[in-house]
């Protein structure tokens, strides 16, 4: 049994999930699809997604909220119309909005999680009817039937029951279109995962199926070693290592989240990125070991938003307990750290910026100033993180080196180096300003060249 994901470019319109019938008519073993919300149709579209936390947040405000419904059913009717679908669909649609939006506000995250969830529910309905009006048997199934998640505060993610749950869906005749993104807690409260988290739902969803394999499709043929939005024409990645996808799409390789590695890993299923526009090509491979490919680097990603603690004390090194209590002032304010640099006297501590706020990071100086009597305390912002990543890299010398020389030629500044214990990264952190120069920069230095 193969599980499909399609992401939100595949099933923006009633072209394109045109085009993922195709796909999965193609292939019988393509049993389970989860999707996505309508994504972007051309670069300056609105993702479905998007108006729909404009809704939620016009609905917290008390605003005005029908033309914002309305803009989201116009979305779908445009779909159900271009799929031949009776038009009542859309006042189904409709009417599931007016519903999430009279909903509990009481906790203004979790207001916002179910609203945002619409837009994969609905079209998750919207095309399990239309593969059944074609002749292909599809029933939805909602992740209410067992994607069981952990209630809040902590980031949202599946329990283990989750896996036991969806594995009765191996047994399907018919082709189940799962909606990507959301689950429920185990008091039926919803709860949508990170931004992109549809590639989540899918690898959960392959992994408690033990599928043979989880295809994720998108717009690209495969994934690039390096962003195609920022280096012109990079080197096409054929097959890639769970762990250098992981560090790769933890900084900047959206075309997969990096939290969807975890499931399929654990179990081994392979994932195949491809393209719903030219679903001959046969797209990246991600699997446990890959053979050599004579190149040291398999992919250089970046990524903005990032914040640094520095701290300085002379002494630090000699404090029984000084990086436990400064990390436990963050654990405090529920913020997660990234990495921590640090010499004899000082430590950096770098975390994602959008977890600050001017009142938590007050608090956060005052305490370390006063709780672990810091010299000096101070927040900077606007710091991008650089990831080369490569299997290849633990046999090579003189890497560091060469990526080093290559950001200074950009007359950018190195704020940190990270070898990664796992020997299969090298994180440079740069201002932010930097970010685009930097890849291309180290892009010629290890791509150009091999
Ligand atoms: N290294 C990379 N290789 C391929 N695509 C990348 C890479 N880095 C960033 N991307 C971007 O990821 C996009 C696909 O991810 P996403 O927008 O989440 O797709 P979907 O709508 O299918 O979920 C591509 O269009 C591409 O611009
Ligand atoms: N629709 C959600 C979840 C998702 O995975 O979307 P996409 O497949 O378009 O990245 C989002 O926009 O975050």
């Amino acid at each position: 049994m193969i599980v499909c994901k399609f992401g939100g470019t595949s099933v923006a319109s009633a072209e394109q999930i045109q085009k993922v019938a195709a796909i999965v008519k193609a292939n019988p073993a393509r049993k389970i699809v989860a999707v996505s919300a309508p994504g972007k149709r051309s670069g300056d579209d609105i993702k479905v997604t998007d108006l729909l936390i404009e809704l939620a947040n016009a609905a917290l405000k008390n605003e005005q909220v029908e033309e914002k419904i309305q803009n989201v059913v116009n979305r779908f009717q445009a779909i159900a119309e271009g799929l031949h679908l009776d038009n009542s669909i859309c006042d189904v649609i409709a009417e599931d909005l007016r519903e999430r939006v009279q909903g509990d506000q009481t906790n203004e995250e979790l207001f916002i999680d179910s609203i945002k969830a619409a837009g994969e529910d609905n079209n998750a309905k919207l095309i399990a009817a239309y593969f059944t009006s074609i002749g292909m048997p599809a029933r939805y199934v909602s992740p209410k039937s067992g994607l069981v998640v952990n209630d809040l505060p902590e980031r949202t993610f599946a329990l283990p029951e989750a896996y036991e749950n969806l594995a009765v869906l191996k047994e399907t005749k018919e082709i189940i279109v799962f909606p990507g993104f959301f689950g429920y807690t185990k008091a039926g409260v919803l709860r949508t995962f990170d931004r992109g988290g549809s590639d989540i739902t899918g690898s959960i969803l392959a992994a408690a199926v033990e599928a043979e394999l989880y295809e994720n499709f998108t717009d690209v043929d495969c994934v690039f070693s390096a962003n195609p939005k920022v280096v012109n024409d990079p080197v096409e990645i054929k097959e890639i290592t769970y762990r250098e996808m992981r560090e790769l799409s933890y900084a900047g390789f959206s075309v997969f989240h990096d939290e969807a590695l975890m499931p399929v890993y654990k179990i081994g299923v392979p994932v195949n990125i491809k393209n719903t526009n030219n679903p001959s090509a046969p797209g990246t491979r991600i699997v446990a070991r890959r053979p050599a490919t004579g190149r040291p680097v398999t992919g250089i990603s970046a990524d903005s938003g990032f914040s640094t603690l520095y701290v300085s004390k002379y002494l630090m090194n000699r404090e029984v307990g000084f990086g436990r209590r400064l990390l436990q002032i963050l654990e405090d304010e529920n913020i997660s750290y990234e990495h921590t640099p640090s010499g004899l006297d000082d430590i950096s501590v770098i975390m994602r910026s959008h977890q600050l706020t001017p009142e938590n990071e007050t608090r956060i100086i005052e305490r370390v100033k006063n709780e672990l009597q810091a010299e000096h305390v101070e927040m900077r912002h606007g710091f991008s993180m650089i990831v080369i990543v490569g299997e290849g890299m633990r046999h090579n010398t003189g890497l560091a080196a060469r990526a080093a020389t290559a950001i200074s030629q950009t007359g950018a500044n190195i704020e940190m180096i990270n070898q990664g214990s796992s020997e299969v990264s090298l994180v440079f952190g740069v201002l932010q300003e930097y970010e685009n120069q930097i890849l291309q920069a180290l892009y010629k230095e290890f791509f150009a060249h091999a």
